[in-house]
């Protein structure tokens, strides 16, 4: 049996933790987290097989320790379980800056049990109780081992990794916390900012607000997330966001001046270019950003419904990867969204649920 300990046990580590029990027999998970109703969830759902409101003598036991509080948390839980550790308990973080923590593990003299870890998954979401098995399926996992970990210890943590349905990719501390300022924080604060902006220039009756469609939502749907987690990501990767912040200035401010002197080509150019880097991440054959094969369509709002759709395409052999009710109604139109395998069952999902009177929309 292998025993991993959670300190903090929210969207992140609720995710890591289910996936570990949904795709292993072989896991044991002791959890600390000082949500109350964290603690009675995951132990109702059997997910935790022990929890307590903080680090204890439980954590003697484990073969690993993940923390996964917001990262300057992480830091004081690390000094926390320490007196905890036993000997050869592979201690990791799921923070999304590396570089703070990695020189804790320094100066405490760590760098033989340390790999920084970091899921390129998540979401807008908060808590346990928004955590899935399934988040971080096909998703990167960086790992920044310290230097003097063994070599057979980073495998094995790679295994338990890829049995999360994670794709674990070394990246070394420095370099993580420079490429996710560029493609996870600043895209959080332009986010955040969008949002202000609409609030502060909408008029009385909110009709920014009320009419804002899918280009604005998708933009703005991180603008929902952790202000704890993401004012502590900016204020321990500050140099690197910074930077990049003031690229992304600059650039908007050419794009201003190219708007002001009517220049249409060099307009048409910032699109275009844009376009066309953006459709090579989605025409990548892999990474985590993955083809879509899914549709929506209009259900009636009664029970059996969702069985129904779901019926009709088993019957007709058409395999369904994951489907959901759309909550936020971002697309406007349908409310029942299907995920399909392959390009090939859209089509005939669609020729079937015409043929049935639904409305189907790509
Ligand atoms: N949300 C994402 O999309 C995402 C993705 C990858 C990595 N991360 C990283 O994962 C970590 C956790 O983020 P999350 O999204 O799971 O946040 P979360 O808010 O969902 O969960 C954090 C959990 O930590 C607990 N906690 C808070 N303070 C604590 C403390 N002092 N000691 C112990 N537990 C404490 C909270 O009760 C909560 O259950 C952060 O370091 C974040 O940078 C987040
Ligand atoms: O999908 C989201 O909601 C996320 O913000 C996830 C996201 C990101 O892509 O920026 C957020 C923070 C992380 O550390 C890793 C992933």
């Amino acid at each position: 049996m292998i025993t991993c300990g959670f300190v903090g046990l929210g969207l992140i580590g609720g995710s890591i933790a289910r996936a570990l029990k949904a795709n292993r027999k072989d896991i044991v998970i002791i959890a600390c987290d000082p949500n109350e109703e964290t603690l009675k969830l995951a132990t109702e759902q059997k997910i935790a097989d022990e929890a307590y409101p903080a680090p204890c003598d439980a954590f003697t036991a484990c073969d690993y320790i993940f923390l996964c509080a917001p990262v300057s948390h992480n830091d004081e839980n690390l000094l926390k379980i320490l007196s905890y550790r036993k000997k050869d308990c592979i201690l990791t973080d799921v923070g999304s800056v590396k570089t703070p923590i990695n020189s804790l593990i320094h100066s405490l003299g760590l760098t033989d049990c340390f790999i920084g870890g970091h899921p390129m998954a998540g979401s807008e979401r908060i808590g346990f109780a928004n955590s899935k098995a399934g988040l971080l399926e096909n998703a990167y996992y960086i790992l920044a081992p310290a230097p003097q970990v063994p070599v057979a210890k980073i495998a094995e943590f790679q295994g338990l990794v890829a049995s999360m349905g994670a794709i674990p990719l070394q990246v070394e501390s420095q370099k993580h916390d420079y490429v996710t300022a560029a493609v996870s924080h600043l895209p959080h604060i332009v986010a955040a900012a969008l949002v202000h902006l609409v609030q502060d220039h909408d008029d009385a009756q909110g009709l920014m607000k009320s009419i804002a469609a899918g280009g604005f939502k998708d933009i703005t749907r991180i603008a929902s997330s952790s202000p704890v987690m993401w004012e502590q990501i900016c204020m321990t990767n500050t140099v690197n966001i910074s930077r990049l912040l003031q690229d992304y200035i600059d650039a908007l401010g050419i794009v201003q001046k190219e708007l002001q002197e009517h220049d249409s080509a060099s307009l048409y150019a910032f699109f275009d270019g844009a376009r066309a880097y953006r459709d090579s991440f989605i025409d990548a054959g892999s990474g985590p950003i993955k083809k879509d094969y899914s549709i929506r369509l209009d259900i009636p709002d009664e029970a059996g419904s969702i069985a129904a759709v779901s019926t009709l395409l088993a019957l007709n052999n058409i395999s369904i990867k994951n489907i959901g009710i759309v909550h936020n109604r971002e697309a406007q139109e349908g409310v029942l969204r299907i995920e399909f395998y392959e390009e090939d069952s859209i089509t005939k999902a669609i020729q079937l649920l015409n043929r049935r009177g639904y409305v189907t929309h790509i």
